[in-house]
């Protein structure tokens, strides 16, 4: 039997604020398998962007990337951000080691072709693109793997990469050497019935009703290309896939999707 994996991504309004934040990563270091976390920091970015006097644009989810927006994202997600998520792991006793996707050529892109939207400097990962025997030798090392959600494209440009499809990708690429256990931590408490309700959490959920609770807009906004991401890691083998509170992920209340 192989060895489990968690993979966490970490997103939105909590990797903003330093005390929730450093609250998951003290919750994070009681985890006791080998892990790899992934980081977001959208809000965060849009926030710089504005402040810089840049609107930030976003279609269907993503962002539009132009030169000046790759610069400053690129300084937000793989410096600040990166350093601060590994700084606070070291502080908690896990020795963790930053990474973009450039680094160790770990994981490589394509910027997103042209069709009705044109993205920038978007990029759309490379199936069998992810370097996972570097990444075996640092999960073997005992070092925990930080990415931010930069890529590259081999050509030396750098690329903006959604951190959801990241983790995503990390978890598929290296469901054949582990039991991957795919966690998406947010400041919800799962999959909400009722997104003002925070004790309607959908314990599980199978393909079937995801399509039918979409369809009916129970599940919405940027939850529609989380869990798009989701299930798709769950038909690649991945062994189990997670939506959970990120100051909760050692306490039972959560959604875990079924494969059917
Ligand atoms: N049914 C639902 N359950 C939980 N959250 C939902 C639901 N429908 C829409 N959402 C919204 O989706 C958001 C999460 O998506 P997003 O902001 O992209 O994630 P992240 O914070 O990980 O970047 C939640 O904060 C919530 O406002
Ligand atoms: C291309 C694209 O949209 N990239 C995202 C990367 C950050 C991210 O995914 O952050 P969250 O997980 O916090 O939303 C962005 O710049 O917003």
């Amino acid at each position: 039997m192989s060895e489990v994996l968690k993979i966490f991504k970490i997103g939105g309004g909590i990797i903003d604020d330093t005390a929730q934040l450093s609250q998951f990563l003290t919750e994070l270091a009681r985890v006791p398998e080998r892990k790899i976390v992934v980081h977001g920091g959208g809000k965060g970015a849009s926030q710089m962007l504005q402040n810089l006097g840049i609107e930030p644009q976003m279609v269907q989810g993503r962002r539009i990337t132009d030169a000046a927006t790759l610069d400053i994202v690129t300084m937000f997600y793989a410096g600040k951000t990166n350093k601060q998520v590994v700084a606070l792991l070291q502080q908690n006793g896990v020795n963790a080691l930053g990474l973009s996707g450039a680094d160790g050529n770990v994981i490589r892109a394509t910027k997103r072709p042209v069709k009705d939207v044109d993205y920038g400097f978007v990029g759309d990962i490379d199936e069998h693109s992810v370097e996972t025997g570097l990444l075996q030798n640092l999960l073997r090392a005992g070092l925990t793997p930080v990415f931010c959600a930069i890529t590259h494209d081999g050509q030396g440009q750098l690329l903006n990469t959604n951190a959801d499809t990241i983790a995503s990708s990390l978890a598929r690429a290296l469901a054949p050497f582990y039991q991957v256990e795919l966690h998406f931590c947010f400041e919800k408490d799962g999959v909400l019935a009722d997104v003002n309700d925070e004790n309607s959490v959908i314990a599980q959920i199978t393909p079937g009703q995801y399509q039918s609770l979409k369809a009916s807009g129970v599940i919405a906004a940027g939850m529609v290309p989380k869990l798009d991401n989701a299930f798709a890691a769950l038909e690649a083998g991945v062994e189990r896939v997670v939506i959970e509170n990120a100051l909760k992920i050692n306490e039972p209340v959560k959604t875990i999707l079924c494969r059917s």
